[in-house]
């Protein structure tokens, strides 16, 4: 086996690297993997994708991204817009670490996610791309888990960490009612692959790769990262019997009776539709902040937003 050039890039305000030298240690010493490393941080002025290009200019076989949400997303930004085929390990270091959580990357245990990183084989994975206008004119960014506005990853990931821990997705229930209740809906026109999408009025839209949150509760049941389409979920709620429908139809329809049944396809209810799409557009008529993998990206009215299928190599 010829040396890999393992590129580590990494986001010190979460991790030392002597934590990750000793976690490498550890890997190498399971996998007896032969490789180089060389390590990138980030910084506050780039979280990641400046880094990314000098770790793909300095030849990387494998890029290892230790960090949150964040630090991934740039990175994985970065890597599909290279396509270049140079695989991605991640090691989780966030608080939500979605896109780790969905592809089962080892939580909480650096060597563990190392050792997956040097061993373990890769798939393709899609990555959404938004086109948005933002008060400094148009921007565009990929996304690895969901994009979306009104109840988002801050909801998820302000749910109190022990009550996810103690009662699963039990635990979303009161977050998720606090985020609907200070939610007003609004019109939005949709267009889902080229066709109008008829009279929507929702407080929640949410497009993504991946759906699962921590606590097992998956918010886009349907969602492959694979599958080369993205998952759109709208949620209307308004008022108590519209959150209690919501509440039914995530929790109930799309979870618990789910599992039970082996439903393969998520049922929409009155308050939330769930569809499968390949592109989007989106017309609001009032500004909301919109979000992509748990990061603010500011108010918009105008957002497009596609997939570029299997783009990132992910171990
Ligand atoms: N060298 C650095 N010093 C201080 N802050 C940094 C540095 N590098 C990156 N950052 C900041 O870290 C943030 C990104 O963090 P990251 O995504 O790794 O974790 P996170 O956002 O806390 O994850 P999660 O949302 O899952 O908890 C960005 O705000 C970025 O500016």
């Amino acid at each position: 086996m010829t040396a890999q050039r393992v590129c580590i890039i990494w986001n010190p305000s979460k991790t030392t690297r002597r934590d990750l030298e000793s976690g490498l240690d550890q890997a190498t010493s399971a996998a007896g993997s032969d490789f180089e490393a060389i390590w990138f941080e980030t910084s506050e002025d780039d979280a990641g994708q400046g880094v990314t290009a000098q770790a793909l200019a300095a030849g990387a076989d494998l890029l290892v991204v230790a960090g949150g949400d964040g630090t991934v997303r740039a990175v994985a930004e970065r890597l599909a817009e290279a396509d270049t085929g140079t695989e991605l390990a991640i090691v989780p270091l966030g608080t939500g670490n979605l896109l780790a959580r969905n592809l089962g990357v080892p939580l909480n245990d650096i060597p563990g996610a190392l050792n997956r990183a040097l061993g373990g084989e890769a798939r393709a994975i899609d990555v959404g791309w938004l086109e948005i206008d933002l008060a400094g004119g148009p921007e565009r960014h990929a996304f690895a888990v969901m994009a979306g506005f009104g109840l988002d990853a801050h909801m998820i990931t302000e749910t109190d960490d022990d009550l996810k821990d103690k009662v699963g997705w039990l635990a979303y229930v009161e977050s998720m009612g606090r985020a609907l209740a200070a939610s007003d809906p609004l019109e939005v026109r949709i267009t889902a692959d080229g066709q109008a999408h008829d009279g929507d009025s929702v407080h929640t839209l949410l497009v993504g790769n991946c759906g699962m949150l921590q606590g097992g509760f998956n918010l886009l049941p349907d969602a492959d990262p694979s599958d080369g389409e993205l998952d759109l979920l709208l949620l209307s709620a308004d008022g108590a019997v519209g959150w209690l429908d919501t509440m039914r139809n995530l929790v109930w329809d799309n979870g618990i009776k789910r599992l039970a049944t082996g439903g393969k396809v998520a049922e929409s209810s009155d308050s939330a539709t769930h569809l499968r799409v390949r592109s989007l557009r989106l017309e609001l008529m009032e500004p909301r902040v919109f979000e992509i993998d748990g990061e603010d990206l500011g108010e918009t009215t105008r957002v497009g937003i596609t997939i570029q299928p299997g783009a990132v190599r992910v171990r």
